[in-house]
């Protein structure tokens, strides 16, 4: 076996109560085996309940939290999460080429809690400006319908949106999620030649706090390992079910995932 380390990155910003943010990709990069880097974009004052406060760094402090990494450590894969504001996309969409490795775009919008997490004219620089150099591109259907301007609302829709996102915005892959749908909890892969479908059984539980988070760093700590997309979502799918299954009713409001629970199911 080599000992080369895969090495992942997320750019993002901090979850206080430890579920969603930076603290879901770390615990996630950690749990797949994958050394975590992280690069703090912006903070949040937040639990299960809502956002109570938010404080933006400067985009010279990102800058300098990327380049710090860029000039030592080799990057395998990176994911960025919350990105405010335009000034940080543009340090962002600045350093993202030089990594060389695959970038999983995880389009954060609003908290789990209905809280908004990026400033509206940003949004257009996001889809504009960063999508087109992803690998995969994750929205859930909010996202997807705010970025393609069409409406979604069965599987149907998330296959036309996925491919409008790849032919359209210029995505390298888009990947749909359906944990808002009414019934299974699907989600709708295109990578420029082929759809494909994930789907488990919807878990009945209201404890789904960075759902989001943890399946895109999932994502992106396979795809540090040189797994292929289709195989590294595939195994995602796996981990954030294990993760919905066995999440902690910890809290007032939407709990947290457990990023340990794949240890307690065995694959099958
Ligand atoms: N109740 C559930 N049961 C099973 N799978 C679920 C459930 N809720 C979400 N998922 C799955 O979790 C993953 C994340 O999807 P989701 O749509 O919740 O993302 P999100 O809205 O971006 O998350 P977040 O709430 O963190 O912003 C997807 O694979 C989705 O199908
Ligand atoms: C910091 C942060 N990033 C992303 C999300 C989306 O779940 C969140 N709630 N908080």
């Amino acid at each position: 076996m080599s000992n080369v380390i895969p090495c992942a990155l997320t750019i993002a910003g901090s979850d206080s109560s430890g579920g969603a943010g930076i603290q879901a990709d770390l615990k996630t990069f950690q749990e797949l085996k994958c050394y975590g880097m992280s690069v703090l974009t912006s903070v949040t004052a937040q639990n299960t309940t809502g956002v109570q406060g938010v404080h933006h760094l400067p985009g010279g402090m990102i800058k300098q939290q990327i380049d710090s990494i860029y000039t030592d450590i080799r990057v395998d894969a990176v994911k960025t999460g919350m990105i405010a504001n335009i000034e940080m996309m543009e340090v962002i969409a600045e350093a993202i080429p030089g990594f060389q490795a695959p970038y999983v775009m995880d389009p954060v919008m609003v908290a789990t809690s209905g809280d908004p997490l990026i400033e509206p004219e940003a949004r257009d620089y996001l889809c504009q400006q960063l999508i087109p150099m992803t690998t995969v591109v994750t929205p859930n259907i909010a996202e997807a319908a705010f970025i393609t301007k069409e409406k979604i609302e069965t599987v149907a829709d998330m296959k036309e949106a996925a491919k409008h996102m790849v032919h359209g915005f210029g995505a390298g892959a888009a990947l749909i999620k359906g944990g808002h749908l009414q019934e299974a909890a699907i989600d709708v892969m295109y990578d420029g030649n082929k759809v494909y479908t994930f789907e488990t059984d919807r878990i009945p539980t209201k404890n789904t706090h960075g759902t989001g988070c943890t399946y895109s760093a999932a994502i992106t700590a396979y795809l540090s390992q040189g797994l292929p997309l289709v195989s590294a979502v595939e195994r995602s799918k796996h981990y954030i079910t294990a993760a919905i299954r066995h999440a902690f009713d910890i809290g007032e409001g939407n709990g947290p995932t457990n990023h340990w629970a794949i240890r307690e199911e065995v694959r099958q």
